[in-house]
């Protein structure tokens, strides 16, 4: 499949899981019409023996927040290795179908994302004479997805190729998390940062961008006293995520495995370690708060809830912010974007409406992307970025 084709391919996307008929799974095939049997960043498919909690949380079901909650992490029961299916129905004529309508869309996504590392050959052609620009996702891309947040770290050989490949191209990280808090992960002053899903950006200093275009960017210092520039587009919103984050301490305290994180401009409510049964009583919190901010909102990621300002303002934004802002203009310049969450889409969505570079989906199963290419894990990560340095190096020896 060459990057044109790509290009042309109707992709769908949607930060809810991915219902039935999308799959193609004709509804008898299923075993109760309840939620939620779907691809999704929780990484498997389940069939579910028992009915989900039948609880009165109408509002927080409505809103879907519940559904988009259990696709981000199913119940583990007995797993198909290869597939990495779960499956909990006893009935071998369902379990066969669903294996049957899995392996197709299994092949669907691999024709349809392809690894970055067998299709490498073909990246680089289209990268020919070309500058590539590294945006890199920080959580599930560089380091493994643990359950404790403060302990995500990237491992020192990560770290290596991180910093050897921003020798060659201009890189940056952009996060969820606040940029601090990134930076105080990986360590490396080669890179830029971009935190808070991009609403908080530390680039180099362009005198081309002028105050209209952009009025909340500022002159700074960063950490080794060098000048650069700062873009905050929701500073207006500190004081009102950090009451949001007081609030949500307060609130899920009694909650067993809630862990609220202040990522500056949003607020992180993880759920991961919290049992499955109060997970309506976690949504139930954040909705009842979000209901006094009409102008915050709430994403999902991987098992956790995430409460943002209604801004136009995103991860996709920050590249074409970060492209400008490293002056890398024009059809000579390939960006990358690689990422493994629901908010990297609107990277990927960016890259792919501007027909410039591609979006790489960090994923082990198959998930709807808007992105080109696919690898399974960070250590896949890690393996093309050394690859990006090497046929980089290859190409200077031959000039
Ligand atoms: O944009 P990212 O860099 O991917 O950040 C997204 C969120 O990542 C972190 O949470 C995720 O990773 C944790 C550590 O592996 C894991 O425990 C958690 O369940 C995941 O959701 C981070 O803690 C969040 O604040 C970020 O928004």
């Amino acid at each position: 499949m060459d990057l044109k084709s790509n290009h042309a391919a109707p992709v769908l996307t949607d930060p809810v899981p991915i219902n039935k008929s999308r799959l193609g799974i004709h509804s008898s095939l299923m075993p109760y019409s309840g939620p939620v049997a779907a691809f999704s960043s929780g990484l498997c498919v389940t069939i579910p023996r028992k009915k989900p909690i039948t609880s009165v949380l109408d509002d927080i079901r409505s809103a879907g927040w519940l559904d988009a909650m259990k696709s981000s992490s199913p119940p583990r029961k007995k797993l198909s290795k290869d597939l990495n299916i779960e499956v909990t129905s006893d009935d071998d004529h369902i379990y066969s179908s669903w294996m049957a309508s899995v392996a197709s869309h299994v092949l669907l996504s691999l024709l349809k994302y392809p690894s970055a590392l067998t299709s490498f050959e073909q990246i680089m052609n289209s990268a020919k004479g070309k500058r590539i620009a590294l945006f890199l996702d920080y959580d599930g891309t560089l380091s493994p997805i643990v359950d404790d947040p403060e302990r995500a770290f990237m491992s020192n050989a990560m770290r290596a190729a991180v910093q050897n490949v921003a020798k060659y191209f201009p890189t940056a990280i952009i996060s969820g998390r606040s940029r601090d808090k990134v930076y105080e992960f990986v360590g490396l002053t080669e890179l830029y940062y971009a935190g808070s899903h991009g609403m908080d950006i530390m680039g180099p200093v362009r005198p081309i961008m002028t105050d209209e275009d952009h009025p909340n960017c500022i002159r700074s210092t960063d950490k080794q006293g060098k000048e650069v520039n700062l873009f905050q587009p929701a500073s207006e919103f500190l004081p009102m995520i950090d009451e949001v984050f007081r609030s949500l301490i307060e609130n899920t305290k009694e909650i067993n495995g809630a862990k609220v994180e202040n990522n500056k401009f949003c607020v992180s409510l993880h759920y991961r370690n919290v049992d499955e049964k109060s997970w309506p009583v976690v949504a139930q919190c954040v909705h009842n708060i979000l209901k006094g901010y009409p102008r915050l909102r709430l994403t999902h990621g991987r098992k956790v809830l995430e409460v943002r300002p209604v801004i136009d303002w995103n991860k996709g934004k920050a590249v074409e912010f970060l492209l400008e802002s490293l002056g890398l203009y024009g059809d000579n310049v390939l960006p990358i974007y690689v990422g493994d969450d629901r908010t990297d889409e609107d990277a990927f969505k960016v890259l792919r409406e501007r027909n410039q570079g591609f979006g790489i989906l960090v994923s082990s199963v198959p998930k709807e992307s808007n992105a080109f290419y696919s690898l399974r894990d960070t250590s896949e990560v890690m393996q093309f970025l050394k690859q990006l340095v090497k046929s980089n190096n290859k190409l200077a020896a031959y000039k």
